[in-house]
């Protein structure tokens, strides 16, 4: 089976990537050593497609299987539904030797990340991903959490999965702008490391689902290697990832939890982080547009929505975990494919790069 492995200082697992490989989780995670009581975690939209089947193969793996369902999207990431969850495995009768699988999108891998890395202290998660963004991205390094009203992702733990089982056809349900929003994570790896796939993603017809198992293989092992780089976003490879996050964080969290899809509010930080690319790195105007137009290609928004202020976006902004002791550190490419830090950028242009949003593209 195409399989990419994370090996970490603290932990190394398997990415499995197989059409159908739903279907065989519970040989998995025999293979990945897995023993104890599985607390399977999903959302009201996946559980109905996909339970029953990761149920069953489970089960027929031997193990005894407890399911726990959460009102779908972004406004599920909280600690209030961390607390129903972790409780609902202790009333499940769930102990330190219980495992947790996570079986969903981003909103469920973060989320019953998060409940696998506080329950008893922690037990070991495994990710199954059921969207792109989850497929390429968060499923893979150990970022679990939940929002606050004051941002994205402020509290949570870096806990690594013990397996990550991706199985393309899942894909094939989601919702046409559920599809598409998970690109900006795609072309955003793409941006920041691999100028080569820019061009496969521009061959990509957007209507063509799922996408070439190979190609999401591909694309999360650039996730997977500046992982393995930093594991825990201390030496600064690691925020890389963060590319078009700064700002499309703020837009996120500043619009009702889950009004503008992940993937939405990462194209329109990734068209600031473009602009603040041009006028403080050296990125010229034909990666510019490239990235701009490969957006556009899968629908992406590129256009702020009304009502945001620019200053309470700044305030917003303020708070990313990227910026600490009043340094504020901002992702930039030299060129498509090449990403850096950078302690540059001015506010003038940071408000700069949230104005152009209120103009079309
Ligand atoms: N931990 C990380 O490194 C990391 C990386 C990227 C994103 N994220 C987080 O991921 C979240 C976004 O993830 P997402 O875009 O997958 O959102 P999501 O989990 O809310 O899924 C989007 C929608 O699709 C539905 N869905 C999921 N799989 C489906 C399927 N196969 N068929 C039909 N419907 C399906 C969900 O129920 C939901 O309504 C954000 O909270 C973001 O912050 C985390
Ligand atoms: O894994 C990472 O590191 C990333 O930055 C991936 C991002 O796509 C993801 O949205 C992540 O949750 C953002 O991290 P945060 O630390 O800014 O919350
Ligand atoms: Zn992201």
């Amino acid at each position: 089976m195409p399989t990419e492995t994370v090996s970490l200082a603290s932990a190394r697992y398997d990415i499995l990537v197989e059409t159908g490989s739903l279907q065989r989780l519970g040989q998995h995670v025999k293979i990945a050593g897995l023993s104890g009581k599985a607390a399977i975690i999903s959302d009201d939209n996946v559980g109905p497609l996909y339970l029953d089947t990761a149920l069953s193969s489970l089960t027929e793996a031997g193990y005894a299987v407890t399911t726990h369902l959460f009102p779908a999207g972004e406004a599920s990431k909280s600690m209030t539904r961390a607390d129903e969850l972790c409780r609902s495995l202790v009333q499940a009768g769930h102990d330190r030797s219980s495992f947790v699988v996570a079986l969903g999108g981003g909103v469920t891998g973060d989320l019953a990340g998060f409940v696998a890395a506080i329950y008893y202290r922690g037990v070991p998660v495994v990710q199954v991903p059921t969207t792109i963004v989850s497929q390429v991205d968060s499923s893979v390094g150990g970022k679990t959490g939940v929002n606050t009203p004051e941002g994205k992702n402020l509290l949570g733990s870096f806990h690594q999965p013990s397996l990550v089982l991706i199985d393309p056809a899942t894909l094939t349900s989601l919702p046409p702008r559920e599809y598409r929003e998970g690109f900006a994570e795609v072309i955003k790896h793409a941006a920041i490391r691999d100028a080569a796939m820019l061009a496969e993603l521009e061959a990509l017809n957007p209507d063509d689902v799922p996408p070439p198992p190979e190609l999401l293989l591909r694309n999360l092992a650039i996730k997977a290697r500046i992982v393995e780089d930093d594991e825990k976003e201390t030496s600064g490879t690691r925020a890389l990832l963060n590319f078009g996050h700064t700002i499309g964080h703020a837009i996120e969290a500043s619009v009702p939890y889950g009004q503008l899809l992940h993937g939405e509010a990462i194209s329109l930080g990734i068209r600031s982080a473009l602009y603040l690319s041009e006028k403080h790195s050296s990125l010229g105007a034909s990666d510019r547009d490239r990235i701009l137009a490969l957006l556009k290609q899968f629908q992406l928004p590129l256009t702020l929505p009304t009502g945001l202020t620019t200053s309470s976006l700044v305030e917003k902004m303020n708070r990313d975990k990227k910026f600490s002791g009043g340094q504020r550190t901002f992702v930039l490419l030299s060129e498509a494919g090449k990403a850096h830090t950078s302690k540059e950028v001015t506010p003038e242009s940071v408000e700069e790069a949230i104005e152009l949003l209120r103009t079309p593209c």
